[in-house]
């Protein structure tokens, strides 16, 4: 019979896996926790474990690393309570630094902050609050085109739905809070970016066209025109010869925006103004909290190696063979080998199993 371990945590560790707990609306399990995410993961001895939202988070587990996606201020108490019980479990991301994606007067911050040596610009924008657009007292220097863009961003269908709009009648009717952005001519091509942690995954999507100038002076024409969820189109193939962004760029874009958000899962969107209507710069024109990773090549790969990677290092556990036998063990992670091994360290690094 196997001597019985005493280890510095009451809990008893029943499994060689590492358990990644998730917090995410239905529509975003269904979206990325795939059968496939699964399996791959469960092969590197990872479990992706649902929480249940209906119940205090802080019981549940044990999670050796945490994931979330939800919104509201109820759920931002459970995760400050979670953190006080389970101070050692990292918490991917801190909700103070997800909130700045959730404004879209605010999401686009962390882009200035870039060094001009970059390269990168946001389109000009103006933020309506409460006023009637309509009788806006001025839109300072932004130039039609303009895009109509919701100011929350709460994962709700409406937060998605703008408006093109071509010209001032066109303001009419619209529904503040909300973004007026300049709309950039781009050829219709979007450069959606996927970061995870140091890895940063550049695909490309379907956007609106070009607008003609004459566009904005044809009164015969609707002044403004609805529009929603456009990036999920497939590339036109008309764009198919589009360039991708040199890999340095979109490297070196990624890891500053990492580094200015504070977060680890995010994407962004970027495109490039046509050459025929200015110099070819790059504008980011949205930041995505935790997007739809699954949509990207590869991803269950990429998403696994981001959990192994965000666990915190094994702590040294130091773990008594036996009431009062001096010998002192330092667990970690060890493939079990015939005879007597350490198996997993679980959760807060603090619970030994032995392998016979
Ligand atoms: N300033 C802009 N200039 C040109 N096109 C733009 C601009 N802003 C947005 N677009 C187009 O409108 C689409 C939707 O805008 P945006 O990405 O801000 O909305 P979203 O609903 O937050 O998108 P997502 O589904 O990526 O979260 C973009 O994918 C792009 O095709
Ligand atoms: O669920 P909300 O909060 O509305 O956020 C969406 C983002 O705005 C989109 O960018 C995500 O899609 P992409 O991964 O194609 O960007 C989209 O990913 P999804 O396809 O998993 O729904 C969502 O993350
Ligand atoms: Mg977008
Ligand atoms: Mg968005």
């Amino acid at each position: 019979m196997a001597p019985e371990l005493q280890s510095s945590s009451p809990r008893p560790c029943h499994h060689s896996y590492y358990t990644v707990g998730y917090a995410l609306l239905p529509s975003k399990v269904s979206s990325v926790v795939q059968p496939s995410l699964v399996a791959l993961a469960a092969e590197r001895e990872v479990r992706l474990v649902a929480v249940d939202v209906t119940r205090p988070l802080a019981e549940q587990g044990p999670f050796d690393l945490l994931v979330h996606k939800m919104y509201g201020r109820e759920w931002r108490a459970q995760l400050e309570e979670f953190s006080a019980v389970h101070p050692s479990v990292p918490v991917v991301d801190a909700p103070a630094a997800i909130d700045r994606l959730l404004d879209r007067a605010s999401m686009l911050d962390a882009v200035s902050g870039l060094s001009a040596s970059v390269g990168i610009a946001v389109p000009r924008q103006v933020v309506v609050n409460d006023a009637d657009p309509d009788d806006l007292p001025a839109l300072g220097a932004l130039r039609f085109p303009l895009i109509a863009k919701p100011l929350a961003v709460d994962g709700s269908a409406e937060s998605h739905e703008m408006r093109l709009v071509y010209r001032r009648d066109g303001l009419r009717g619209l529904r503040a809070p909300l973004v007026l952005q300049e709309f950039v001519n781009h050829g219709g091509v979007l450069y959606k970016i996927y970061v995870l942690g140091d890895r940063a995954t550049c695909v490309r999507r379907g956007s609106l066209p070009d607008v003609p100038q004459n566009r904005l002076l044809d009164v015969d024409t609707e002044p403004s025109v609805p529009f929603a969820n456009i990036s999920n189109q497939p590339l036109p193939d008309a764009a198919n010869g589009a360039d991708m962004p040199p890999a340095s760029f979109v490297d070196e874009v990624s890891r500053g925006l990492r580094q200015a958000l504070g977060l680890h899962l995010f994407n962004f969107d970027m495109i490039r103004e046509s050459e025929e209507h200015g110099c070819g710069q790059y504008f980011i024109i949205d930041i995505n909290y935790f997007p739809g990773y699954a949509k990207m090549p590869g991803y269950e790969s990429a998403l696994t190696d981001f959990f192994l990677e965000m666990l915190p290092p094994a702590t040294p556990v130091h773990a008594q063979l036996g009431p009062g036998s001096g010998l002192d063990i330092e667990a970690r992670k060890l493939d079990p080998g015939p005879g007597i091994g350490l198996r997993k360290v679980e959760s807060d690094r603090a619970q030994v199993e032995l392998a016979v």
